[in-house]
C-alpha cells in the first residue's frame, strides 16, 4: 500500500528526512515514533503529496503521491484538526462527503461510528477537543480508505476515547486498510500497532515489531521478588542473588535476556523465601530511549 525507498527531504539545505526506507502492507498498523522535529509530519506530507521530496522514491497505492489514484484511496487526519465552528458535525461531514462525490446522507452513520451520533446536530464550536478529534476521524473514514495516515490521532483524547479509537482502527485493519500513524504515546502504540519505525534527526534508527526491537536492543529484564517475611528473607535473597538490590519491600534484579531462565531457576530454588515474583520485560519506552540515545538525542 505504501513504499518509501531512500527518501530524503531537505528544507533550505537542512535534511528533515535522510535516506528513509519503509513499507506498509494491507492490514498492517505501523507507528511512526520520534522526538519533536524527527521528521514524522514531513514524511506524512510527502506521502500525501502535499510537499515534494528531494531524493528516493515514494509509491502510494502503486501510484505517485498526490496523484488522483493515490488521493482516491488515502485518508488523512492532521495533528490539529480545524472545522467551521458554526457548522454542526453532521453538516461538516456532509460537506466532506459531497467533496468526495458521495451522498451527504452518510454523515450520521459516520458520526455514529465515532461515538458522536448524539451530538451530530450541535455546532462544532460547542464541541470539546476530543469531540473535534472524533469529527476528524469521521472525516478520515469517508470512502473506506485503503491507506490511512494519522498524525498524532489520539492527542487530546481521554483513555476510553483512545480505546474506542484504536478499536475502530483494528476494524479497518482487519478489512485490509493499511495504517500509518505517528504518536508520542508509547504505551498505547506498543499495545495497538504491529510494527514501529523510530526516526531520529530525520534518519530511521530502528524498525520492526515489538518482539524484533526488544530482541535487537537486548535490554535487561527486570525481576522483582517479594520476600515471604521481611526482613529475614530479604537478607537471604539479597545474598543468594548476586547483583540484586532492595527497593522498598522488594528485591530487584536486572538480568540479560539470555540469562533469564538460569536466574529464574536460581530464584525458584529459594521459593520458601518468596511470596511473589514479577517479571518485567523492557517496555517500548525503554527501547525507544535506547535507540534515541544511541542516535544522540
Ligand atoms: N516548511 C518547513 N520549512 C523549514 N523547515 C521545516 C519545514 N517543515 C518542517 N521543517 C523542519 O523539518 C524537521 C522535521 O519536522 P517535522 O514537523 O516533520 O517533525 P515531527 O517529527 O513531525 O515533529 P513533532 O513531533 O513536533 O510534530 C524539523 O527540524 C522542522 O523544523
Amino acid at each position: 500500500m505504501l513504499t518509501l525507498s531512500n527518501l530524503t527531504k531537505r528544507f533550505d539545505g537542512v535534511a528533515a528526512l535522510c535516506d528513509v526506507s519503509l513499507s506498509v502492507a494491507a492490514g498492517e498498523r505501523v507507528a511512526l515514533l520520534g522526538h519533536n522535529g524527527a521528521g514524522k509530519s514531513t514524511l506524512m506530507k510527502i506521502v500525501l503529496g502535499l510537499i515534494p521530496h528531494d531524493e528516493g522514491t515514494v509509491e502510494v497505492l502503486g501510484a505517485a503521491p498526490g496523484s488522483t489514484r493515490a488521493r482516491d484511496g488515502v485518508a488523512y487526519l492532521p495533528e490539529n484538526v480545524a472545522f467551521h465552528p458554526a457548522l454542526s458535525g453532521r453538516e461538516q461531514i456532509a460537506h466532506y462527503l459531497r467533496l468526495r462525490g458521495l451522498p451527504a446522507s452518510g454523515a450520521l452513520a459516520l458520526l455514529d461510528r465515532v461515538g458522536l451520533g448524539d451530538a451530530a446536530h450541535r455546532r462544532i464550536g460547542t464541541y470539546s477537543k476530543g469531540m473535534r478529534q472524533r469529527v476528524g476521524l469521521a472525516q478520515a473514514l469517508i470512502g473506506t480508505p485503503r491507506l490511512m495516515v494519522l498524525d498524532e490521532p489520539t492527542s487530546g483524547l481521554d483513555p476510553v476515547s483512545r480505546r474506542d479509537f484504536y478499536a475502530i482502527l483494528d476494524g479497518l485493519a482487519a478489512e485490509g486498510t493499511a495504517i500509518l500513524l505517528s504518536s508520542h504515546a508509547l504505551t498505547e502504540v506498543e499495545a495497538r500497532t504491529d510494527r514501529m519505525v523510530i526516526l531520529s534527526g530525520g534518519a530511521m534508527v530502528a524498525e520492526g515489531s515489538m518482539a524484533d526491537l526488544r530482541r535487537r536492543a537486548d535490554l535487561p529484564v527486570r525481576i522483582a521478588v517479594t520476600p515471604s517475611d521481611i526482613p529475614c528473607s530479604t537478607t537471604t535473597l539479597l545474598k543468594a542473588l548476586p547483583g540484586s538490590v532492595q527497593q522498598g519491600e522488594q528485591v530487584i534484579l536486572a538480568c540479560a535476556q539470555d540469562e533469564k531462565l538460569a536466574v529464574l531457576g536460581r530464584i525458584a530454588g529459594l521459593s520458601d523465601r518468596i511470596a511473589d515474583i514479577d517479571i518485567q520485560p523492557p517496555s517500548l519506552e525503554d527501547i525507544y530511549s535506547h535507540y534515541s540515545r544511541r542516535a544522540g538525542q
